[in-house]
């Protein structure tokens, strides 16, 4: 990777840079505005012969001025172009508008992070996360809130989550399965999606999905739906508390997006409860999204600003890490890393582990 090793801009664009940051969440709710009040589509559908100002407020219940000031706001952000007075879209409006992955990224920064987002500063300072008293006073941290959300935020946040997910478990089953588990213990299994894929994809294997005891409430009301979902069984736990072990005797431990909700020192801790979950011979599988082995610069930006919702919504210690830091804390906590496979599905990386 070396996308931060030299300076990229001239001195007048660096201005300009500078500017784009000052007017951020300007630029980002114009945005939003833009493609929920309708405009950009509207604008989309007019093609390449474009389409007037006039001729948007005709289609729309919105003011002249309104439609004016977010129009001309997105010439300068780069959504728009304007030639004899017609607008059309360019190719960054159309990923605002029609991409999955901008879409759950924007979903995301709105429902779940932009009013917390003021108290970045001070859950730095603090090493709380401050932004997450807007989501309710009475929660330590993001997880105790995910399933009393209201549905819009509740959906925007798994919309985010299993994005990324996704779209790896169809690819990592086959590396999962190629070990012939007979019991897998999903740690983090939140709705159970990656559960019912290996029940649907093996017709044998037994499933436990360990997660927060509100999590497991979620995970139960969507596997019931299934009849596969009669081998999947549930750890309810809160895996910090020192109290609490994982059940024992799984050849494959799996974690899944898991391991970044967390601090190093708490990795460490968690992975030491994996190893007595393991038989002797049996895998931890850790998949994971590190900023240091994204092959595209847009997809590390996406990850380190990620960081920073752990920073200040989810628990104020945790991040999307760099691999480095990442993998000294499995060595620590008693693991030798088998394998170590980049580009799984978006971005993810998947390490197989075995006890040491
Ligand atoms: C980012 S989600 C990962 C979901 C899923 N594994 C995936 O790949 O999409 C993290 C999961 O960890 C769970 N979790 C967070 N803190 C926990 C804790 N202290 N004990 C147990 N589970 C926890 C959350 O409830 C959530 O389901």
């Amino acid at each position: 990777m070396r996308f931060y090793q030299e300076e990229k801009h001239s001195a007048v664009d660096a201005k300009f840079e500078a500017q784009k940051i000052a007017f951020a969440p300007f630029v980002f709710q114009a945005s939003m505005a833009l493609r929920d009040l309708g405009i950009l589509k509207i604008i989309e559908d007019s093609g390449t012969a474009g389409i007037t100002q006039e001729e948007i407020v005709a289609k729309l219940t919105l003011s002249n001025y309104g439609v004016r000031v977010l129009v001309e706001a997105g010439l300068g952000m780069g959504l728009l172009i304007i030639n004899d007075g017609k607008y059309t879209i360019t190719r960054v409006g159309y990923y605002i508008l029609n991409d999955p992955m901008t879409i759950a990224n924007m979903d995301f920064v709105q429902d779940i992070n932009y009013q917390g987002f003021f108290h970045l500063k001070d859950s730095i300072v603090n090493g709380k996360p401050e932004g997450l008293k807007v989501i309710g006073p009475q929660y330590e941290t993001f997880y105790q809130a995910l399933s009393e959300l209201p549905e819009k935020e509740k959906q925007s946040w798994l919309a985010f989550d299993h994005f990324y997910s996704d779209d790896s478990f169809s690819r990592v089953l086959p590396i999962v399965f190629k070990f012939n588990p007979a019991k897998i213990l999903d740690v983090g299994g939140n709705t159970g999606k990656w559960s019912l894929s290996c029940v649907h994809h093996n017709k044998d294997v037994k499933m436990t999905i360990a997660d927060l005891p509100q999590q497991i409430a979620m995970a139960k009301e969507n596997i019931s739906q299934y009849k596969e979902g009669e081998r999947i069984s549930y750890h309810p736990l809160d895996i910090l508390k020192p109290e609490t072990s994982l059940p024992a005797g799984y050849d494959v431990v799996w974690m899944s997006q898991f391991l970044d909700c967390f601090s190093e020192d708490e990795i460490v801790g968690i992975l030491k409860k994996a190893l007595t979950a393991l038989t002797d011979s049996g895998k931890l599988i850790i998949m994971e999204t590190f900023w240091d082995r994204q092959k595209f610069e847009a997809a590390s930006f996406c990850l380190q600003q990620t960081s920073l919702y752990f920073t200040c919504i989810a628990n104020g210690n945790s991040q999307m890490y760099h691999s480095e830091v990442f993998i000294r804390c499995v060595e620590k906590a008693g693991f030798v890393i088998e394998e170590d496979i980049n580009n799984v599905g978006i971005s993810h990386t998947v390490l197989i582990c075995k006890k040491k």
